[in-house]
């Protein structure tokens, strides 16, 4: 039987990271990386990726980057490939990459849906589907970390931001979360989501300035928002083996928003 810092510790495990650059990504990743995973992120922008590597050292944590526009489905058999090569195999997942953008569903611009739809739920599936069937499913390990949110679990009312294909792309994360799961447990890879509340970051800028902290903070129980270290402890019981007896689940980390609302 191990002891419960053995069964936290990710020594000798490797992580891809999509949006790993900065925001929920980047703080999952310092997470990871403190407990010893090897990691790989993955985000658009490399002079992004490259700070973010610059702040993982400083910390002492090892990483290394590779830029890729996950909305376009070209762009996930290198990503694997490379991080494959890099990292020997990979044993988790963190399908973090995602988007937002607002307009009254009724004026909806379909360009939006589906640059919306291709990030946050395609390339989840496409990404999920490389990785399990190049690396996870012939080495019987895995773990998979989705990036869901609360905004999955109910659907905005009147008066909130206008996104529609948000709201749908991560109600599809929290199935897509139940139905790997059910299907790839066999091989020994667990499937859970994490499911945000709200958090500062470059997409909630403007909701922020929009509604205010203080607003964003009365919605919660524990009457805050989500700081740079509130995903942490999730994001490490869902990357290691303290979870292994745990599939298939959705862990909302909003202040208690979800269960009152
Ligand atoms: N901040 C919140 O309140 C909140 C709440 C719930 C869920 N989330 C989810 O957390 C995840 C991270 O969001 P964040 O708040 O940190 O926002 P962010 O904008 O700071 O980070 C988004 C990350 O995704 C990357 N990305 C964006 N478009 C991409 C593309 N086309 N290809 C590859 N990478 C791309 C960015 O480079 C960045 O690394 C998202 O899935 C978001 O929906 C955020
Ligand atoms: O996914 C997200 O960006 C967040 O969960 C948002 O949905 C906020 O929680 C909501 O906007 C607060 O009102």
């Amino acid at each position: 039987m191990r002891t419960t810092k053995q069964l936290f510790d990710l020594t000798g495990k490797t992580a891809l990271i999509t949006g790993g650059s900065r925001g929920l990504g980047l703080q999952i990743a310092e997470a990871l990386g403190e407990q010893g995973a090897r990691l790989v992120l993955s985000s658009r922008k490399q002079s992004d990726l490259d700070e973010a590597v610059a702040h993982l050292k400083q910390r002492g944590i090892e990483a290394s980057a590779i830029a890729a526009d996950l909305s376009q489905e070209s762009a996930v058999a290198p990503l694997v490939a490379e991080a494959i090569k890099r990292l020997g195999h990979i044993d988790i997942l963190v399908n973090n990459a995602g988007a937002t953008w607002g307009a009254p569903a009724e004026d909806y611009p379909t360009e939006a849906w589906d640059k919306v739809m291709n990030l946050n739920i395609r390339s989840i599936f496409l990404l999920s589907q490389a990785v399990g069937k190049q690396s996870m499913i012939p080495r019987k390990y895995g773990r998979i970390i989705n990036v869901a949110s609360i905004a999955g679990l109910s659907g905005n009312g009147p008066g909130s931001m206008q996104t529609v294909a948000y709201n749908t792309s991560k109600g599809a994360v929290v199935n897509f979360t139940r139905t790997l799961a059910g299907e790839w447990g066999r091989h020994g890879i667990t499937v859970n989501a994490l499911a945000p509340g709200f958090f500062p970051s470059k997409m909630t800028k403007g909701v922020l300035e929009n509604f205010g902290e203080e607003n964003l903070a009365k919605r919660a129980p524990l009457q805050r928002i989500g700081d740079d270290e509130d995903l942490k402890g999730a994001a490490l019981l869902f990357a290691s083996d303290a979870s292994k007896h745990i599939t298939g689940q959705i862990l909302a980390v909003d202040g208690g928003v979800s269960a009152v609302h």
